[in-house]
């Protein structure tokens, strides 16, 4: 998939279809905070969230503590300089909503 930077208009478009996800980084990210029931559960979320990114090839800046998980999507690989959104945060945020 496409690492083109996504235009201000692509981004606007993409993050309504993503409610669950919040502009960062200025614009070149896009992050989702999630709260389990306890660590375990928080853990096989991010186990499972591991594997996508894997058959993603794109893989995501999270943070855990206890039963918090906050998920960062940004692309490395854009041309330019410094991350930049692109198609594979897009695919990637929906796939993760797709089962948490
Ligand atoms: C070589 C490998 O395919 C690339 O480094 C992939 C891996 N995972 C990635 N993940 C993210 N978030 N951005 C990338 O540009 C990226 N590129």
């Amino acid at each position: 998939m496409s690492v083109e930077r996504l235009t201000q208009a692509e981004i606007e478009a993409a993050l309504a279809d993503l409610p669950e996800w919040a502009p960062a980084r200025d614009g070149t990210a896009i992050e989702r905070h999630l709260k389990f029931d306890d660590f375990v559960e928080a853990f096989g979320v991010m186990t499972s969230i591991a594997i996508l990114a894997e058959k993603h090839d794109h893989h995501p800046e999270w943070f855990n503590v206890y039963n918090r998980v906050e998920i960062t999507l940004t692309t490395h690989d854009v041309p330019g300089d410094g991350n930049g959104l692109s198609a594979r945060d897009v695919k990637l945020a929906k796939a993760i909503d797709a089962f948490v």
